[in-house]
Formats: C-alpha cells, sequence, structure tokens
C-alpha cells in the first residue's frame, strides 16, 4: 500500500529515511525551515550541506509548508534535535488526528525538564500511535547503501509494522521491540559515552582501555534505563550494544568527533563550532548527570566526562574514575545468585 509520509526535519538522518521511503514508492514530503534548502533539494534532488555526496528521489518533495504537510500525511517522522522538538511537536499538535503515526528519530532529551522525545509526543491529545526509531545509523553510510539495521520501538503493532513497511529495503533492515523505553534511552544515553570515546581515541588509548571503557559505558546506561523502567536485555540489541559499538568507534559520528577534537586540544564550544552539526550528548549529559544525582545511580564515567566538559577536571580524572569505586560486578543484571557463584 503506498502510504503519504511526511519527515521533519532537514538534517541529514530526515533527508536519508525520507529518500529511503521516496525510492520504496510512498509519497513523502520533508518539511523544513529553510527556503532555500527547500528549493536546492527541489530543483537538484540535493542536499548539499548535510548529505553532499546523495542524490534524492526526485519525487521526494520538499517544503516548508508544514500545515499541508501535515494534515496529507498518514505518518509523521519527527527528526528534529531534541532542543527544538518540543516547539515543532507544539505547532503540529491541533493538525494531527487520531490515526495520524508519529515517530521520534531523535535521541535526546528535552533541554528543558528530564524526559524524553516520545513523551512529548504522547502529550498530544490527539494520537497515541508513537513509535521510536534507534539504532547504529549514522546517516552517511545510510545514504551510500552500506547495510543498516535499526529497531522499531512501540506497544503498538500496526505503529511497528507500517515503519517497516515504509523503511525495509535491500540495504535497510528493521527490527521490533516493544521496550519503547529502553530503546529510547539506550540511544540518547550512548552519545555521552561516544564523546567519552572521541576523548580516548585522541588520547591514543589501546584496545584492551577502548573495549573497558565500552563495555563499562554499556554498564553504565544499562543501569541508568533500567532504574526508569527499561528491560536490561534491550542493551543486547541493536539500539543497545549495536549503536554503542558505531557511535563509539566512528569518526562519522558528531558526538565521537566533540570528544575527539576536545581530547586534541580544542574547547567545548569550538569542538561544537566546528562540527557544524548537532551532537545531542552535550545536552544529554547535562539531564542524565543531575537525574542521576537525584536518584543515587553510580555512572562514573557520565560523572567524569561532565567534571571535564563542565568544570574544566583533567582528562585523565576521566579514565581514572572508572579505574576506582565501589561497583564491582561485571554483569550487574546476573541474580545475586549467579555473582555469588559465577
Ligand atoms: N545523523 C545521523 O546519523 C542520525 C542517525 C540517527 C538519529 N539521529 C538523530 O536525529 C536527530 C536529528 O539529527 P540530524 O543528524 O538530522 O541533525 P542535523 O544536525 O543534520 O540537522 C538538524 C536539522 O534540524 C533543523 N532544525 C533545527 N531546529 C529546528 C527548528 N526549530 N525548526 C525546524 N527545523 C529545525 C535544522 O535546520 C537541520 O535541518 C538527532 O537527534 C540525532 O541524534 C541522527
Ligand atoms: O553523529 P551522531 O553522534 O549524532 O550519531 C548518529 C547516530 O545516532 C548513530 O547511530
Amino acid at each position: 500500500m503506498k502510504h503519504s509520509v511526511c519527515v521533519l526535519g532537514g538534517g541529514s538522518f530526515g533527508t536519508v529515511l525520507a529518500n529511503i521511503m521516496a525510492n520504496n514508492d510512498h509519497q513523502v514530503s520533508q518539511w523544513m525551515r529553510n527556503e532555500q534548502q527547500v528549493e536546492e533539494i527541489n530543483l537538484t534532488g540535493l542536499n548539499s550541506r548535510y548529505l553532499p555526496n546523495a542524490p534524492l528521489h526526485q519525487e521526494l518533495l520538499a517544503t516548508s509548508n508544514l500545515e499541508q504537510a501535515i494534515r496529507e500525511s498518514d505518518t509523521v517522522f519527527v527528526s528534529i534535535p531534541s532542543k527544538s522538538f518540543e516547539q515543532v511537536v507544539q505547532r503540529i499538535e491541533p493538525l494531527l488526528t487520531e490515526d495520524k503515526i508519529l515517530i521520534s528519530t531523535t535521541k535526546g532529551f528535552n533541554p528543558n525538564r528530564f524526559e524524553l522525545m516520545s513523551d512529548i509526543l504522547r502529550r498530544n491529545p490527539a494520537t497515541q500511535k508513537i513509535g521510536v526509531l534507534s539504532g547504529p545509523n549514522l546517516a552517511k553510510e545510510i545514504a551510500v547503501g552500506q547495510i543498516t539495521g535499526s529497531v522499531i520501538a512501540s506497544p503498538d503493532e500496526e505503529v511497528r509494522l507500517r515503519v517497516i513497511e515504509l523503511l525495509k529495503s535491500p540495504t535497510f533492515r528493521i527490527y521490533e521491540n516493544t521496550d519503547s523505553t529502553g530503546v529510547e534511552l539506550a540511544g540518547a544515553l550512548k552519545n555521552i559515552y561516544a564523546i567519552v570515546c572521541g576523548l580516548a581515541k585522541a588520547m591514543k588509548v589501546g584496545e584492551n582501555t577502548m573495549s573497558m571503557i565500552i563495555t563499562r559505558s554499556l554498564a553504565e546506561m544499562s543501569r541508568f534505563a533500567v532504574h526508569f523502567g527499561a528491560n536490561p536485555m534491550t542493551f543486547l540489541g541493536l539500539a543497545g550494544v549495536g549503536d554503542l559499538i558505531a557511535t563509539c568507534t566512528s569518526p562519522l559520528s558528531r558526538n565521537y568527533r566533540v570528544g575527539f577534537l576536545i581530547g586534541s586540544g580544542k574547547t567545548l564550544e569550538q569542538a561544537i563550532e566546528e562540527i557544524g552539526e548537532v551532537a545531542e550528548g552535550v545536552n544529554t549529559l547535562r539531564m542524565v548527570v543531575t537525574e542521576a544525582e537525584k536518584h543515587g545511580l553510580y555512572m562514573p564515567l557520565a560523572e567524569g566526562l561532565s567534571k571535564l566538559l563542565f568544570e574544566k577536571a583533567k582528562l585523565e580524572s576521566l579514565i581514572g574514575s572508572m579505574m576506582t569505586g565501589g561497583q564491582k560486578w561485571d554483569v550487574e543484571f546476573a541474580t545475586k545468585e549467579e555473582n555469588k557463584h559465577g
């Protein structure tokens, strides 16, 4: 069945998703605020600022008419950075009807209060058909047809099946999960650890060290997420360990690059300016460290990074924070009995 889809956001991820769905013969409009970008995509089939090497499907329609784009669509993907997500969702709320499906692809927290993007979507009074798309999805790799897997998370089967129908392709495979909280938290939290790994890479640490950081990052992020209702098993999937590996090891990740640039002597402000695209991990770090303190959650890597970025602590103290401290179990979600005998 041919669907009408709207993607909100003119950045790299919104553009690759819109392009996949247009290639799948769905009617796709991509809403963006920048008129010049709209014109460029419609006239040349290129989004040169965000995806310069990816020619786009000729039927993909870029638009700055938000009202028309929403009214004409049965499914809306929101690919707006977390900083502006709530503001854009408030604009579309009056246009929503109970049959519309809403998908967040944004990996971050609301900077104004501790909540996820799907919480913002759920506040609309019209539709509760809501899902979260997350996984190891570096947009620039997807754009050139690298084999990629992602996860659609929603308790609602219709939502999951719709997203699979819209996005599946010979190079893009979508898996299902009902643990929306786990998938969404995994996607947001891993950005913190991508910054840590970028820093570690700039310090030229060995592979033992890098593996330890990535694995302890997984322990830390799943500890946080389980406290807020996630299933720890979700962290074994693509949205958990999968995305953590991709983002913690790839120079294509903006968060990793923030860490690498700081580790190479730049300030946080210089790193953000040089990248020129959203790096969600910085805001996520602020929100998560505050919540971890409030709830007594042990997160030495996040706390160490926060001290380094916001309180000018020394780089070495970040990794030092992982080497001391009380937490002694390798796998925390094994039962107490297993830990005793394992
Ligand atoms: N790029 C990736 O590889 C990737 C992959 C998976 C998920 N994501 C997530 O997707 C989200 C979007 O990322 P991206 O990579 O597309 O970002 P980006 O930096 O490439 O682009 C952001 C886009 O949002 C637009 N925007 C910002 N504020 C706006 C506002 N108030 N109104 C309208 N438009 C606004 C910008 O103009 C820009 O077009 C992020 O949360 C990111 O974590 C990104
Ligand atoms: O470029 P980043 O660091 O925002 O990462 C992009 C995606 O989240 C990778 O899955």
